[in-house]
Parts: C-alpha cells; sequence; structure tokens
C-alpha cells in the first residue's frame, strides 16, 4: 500500500508537472523507482518441535541479539527484514511457528498458504527434534507444499558442546536425502551471529533466483482473531510487523 502511494504520488508530479525535478523524469526514469519501490516479499516458514530455538533464530536474524527471555510461542509470530541479494532489496517475512501442537493447531493452514521456502529447526541435544524431522516434512507434503521451493535444516544449539546427541554425519545424510542444505548453528552463541544470518542469505538467494512470486500480506488473514497476542517482546514484534506492511517500507520491524 505505501509503495503504490508513493509510486503514484511521484507519477502525479511527473504527469502535473508540478514539480519541476520531476518533471525532467522519463519513463526510464520512473520504472527504475518503480522497481526500487516495489519490493519482491516472501513468506519463509520456520518449523520443528517446541523449544528447538525457533524464535531465538528468527529474533537473533532480524534483532541481531539473542532474546532476553522466550515464552512458547502460541499460534504465529511474525518478523520482518529486508535483504539485499545482488542489488536487489527483498523482504523476508518470517513465520516463527509454534512447536507445541495445542498452539498450532487452529493456525496450520495459514502456515502452509503461500510458502516460498520452508526452514526446518531441530535442536542438537535432543534426538527426537532431529527424529521428528520426518513428521514436519510429511506435514508440509500433506499440506501440498510444493517440492521445488527452498527448505533448509537447521541444527541449533551448537554451544552446548557437551550435550550433542546428534551428529553432523547423521544430520548430512538425512539433509542429503531430502536435498536440503544442512546449517548447524547456535542462536545464543554470538560468535555464530554470522552463521545464522548466512542460513537467511542462503535462503534469499534461492528465493532472488526462483520467479517472482506473489506478494503476501500478513493481513490476509484477520491475525487478531487467528493468533493469541501475549505481552512479549515477540508479540510486540507480531504487532509491529503488521503495522510496518502498511506503513512505511522502511521501518524496521524489529520489536527489540
Ligand atoms: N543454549 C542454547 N539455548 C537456546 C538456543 N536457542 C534457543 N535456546 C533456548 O531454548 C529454549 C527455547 O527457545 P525458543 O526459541 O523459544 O524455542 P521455539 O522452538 O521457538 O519453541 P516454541 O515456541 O515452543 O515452538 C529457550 O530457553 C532458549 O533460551 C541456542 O542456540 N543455544
Amino acid at each position: 500500500m505505501a509503495s503504490s502511494m508513493r509510486t503514484s504520488d511521484r507519477r502525479s508530479q511527473v504527469d502535473g508537472s508540478t514539480d519541476p525535478a520531476a518533471s525532467s523524469l522519463d519513463s526510464d526514469s520512473v520504472r527504475v523507482i518503480e522497481k526500487q519501490v516495489q519490493k519482491r516479499i516472501f513468506k519463509i516458514i520456520v518449523i520443528g518441535d517446541s523449544n528447538v530455538g525457533k524464535t531465538c533464530l528468527t529474533y537473533r536474524f532480524c534483532c541481531g541479539k539473542f532474546p532476553d527471555k522466550t515464552e512458547a510461542t502460541i499460534g504465529v509470530d511474525f518478523r520482518e527484514k529486508q535483504l539485499d541479494v545482488d542489488g536487489e532489496i527483498l523482504k523476508l517475512q518470517l513465520w516463527d511457528t509454534a512447536g507445541q501442537e495445542r498452539f498450532r493447531k487452529s493456525m496450520v493452514q495459514h502456515y502452509y498458504r503461500n510458502v516460498h521456502a520452508v526452514i526446518f529447526v531441530y535442536d542438537i541435544t535432543k534426538i527426537n527434534s532431529f527424529e521428528n524431522m520426518s513428521q514436519w516434512i510429511e506435514e508440509c507434503d500433506k499440506h501440498s507444499l510444493n517440492k521445488h521451493i527452498p527448505r533448509i535444516l537447521v541444527g541449533n544449539k551448537c554451544d552446548m558442546v557437551d550435550k550433542v546427541a546428534v551428529n553432523t554425519n547423521m544430520a548430512q545424510k538425512f539433509a542429503d536425502t531430502h536435498g536440503m542444505p544442512l546449517f548447524e548453528t547456535s542462536a545464543k552463541d554470538d560468535d555464530k551471529a554470522n552463521h545464522v544470518d548466512a542460513i537467511f542469505m542462503t535462503v534469499a538467494h534461492k528465493l532472488k533466483n526462483a520467479k517472482p512470486m506473489m506478494p503476501v500480506t500478513i493481513t490476509s488473514f484477520n491475525a487478531r482473531d487467528s493468533v493469541h497476542l501475549r505481552e512479549s517482546p515477540q508479540h510486540r514484534g507480531l504487532q509491529s510487523a503488521v503495522s510496518s506492511n502498511s506503513s512505511s517500507e522502511e521501518r524496521s520491524d524489529c520489536a527489540c
């Protein structure tokens, strides 16, 4: 909404010659401006068992730090970040989904609608969370997710070196079987912050090369009816993300 407003404002100045600077713009320049304003938006869902660190990973990426405190996600938390990928600004809309069945069941169909990429997360210290990856993949298939959209496997909590329960070979084999790249990282460890960025950068590069996608708007369903809001930094993130969709393009949605 904000982008088209801005584009048409500029247009009316050109057509109406009310702005001497704008009147000198030719149609190529207008097209360049439109391209800059109309950023492509991609919906990425982050799924996996409860407590594997989905909230912490998305928070680390969008807010640049490990959250002081997290609570179980109820429904979904939204975060958004813009990335410059080879000269094009892409907007990544991250859906940090609930791992607990009771907090996700009413939302599942929304998670999988118009998804452009999936990030599967397990906890390297919890073998169950890794074994359950097959079920998360099955859930994607059940919701008829396009098999060609980018999928990434992430083993989180690598800072807990004494408690490793899922070794890299095992995870790599699984990733290869399912044609996914594997990342092992830690949302907590500041030294691995670049590593977390690399996960999302990889997704963004894969998306950049995909064919143009329909814009996704968080307000395409009634978020307030479907998502249980709580007073937590994550939910302030949700509200901020919703409002950033309807206001300024340049606004950061980071609630930290
Ligand atoms: N040591 C360590 N702890 C982490 C890491 N990431 C998350 N945690 C902790 O793991 C717990 C769960 O993290 P969340 O990000 O809330 O997990 P989640 O997957 O979003 O959980 P649900 O919302 O229930 O689906 C919290 O206590 C975090 O502090 C990590 O990289 N290292």
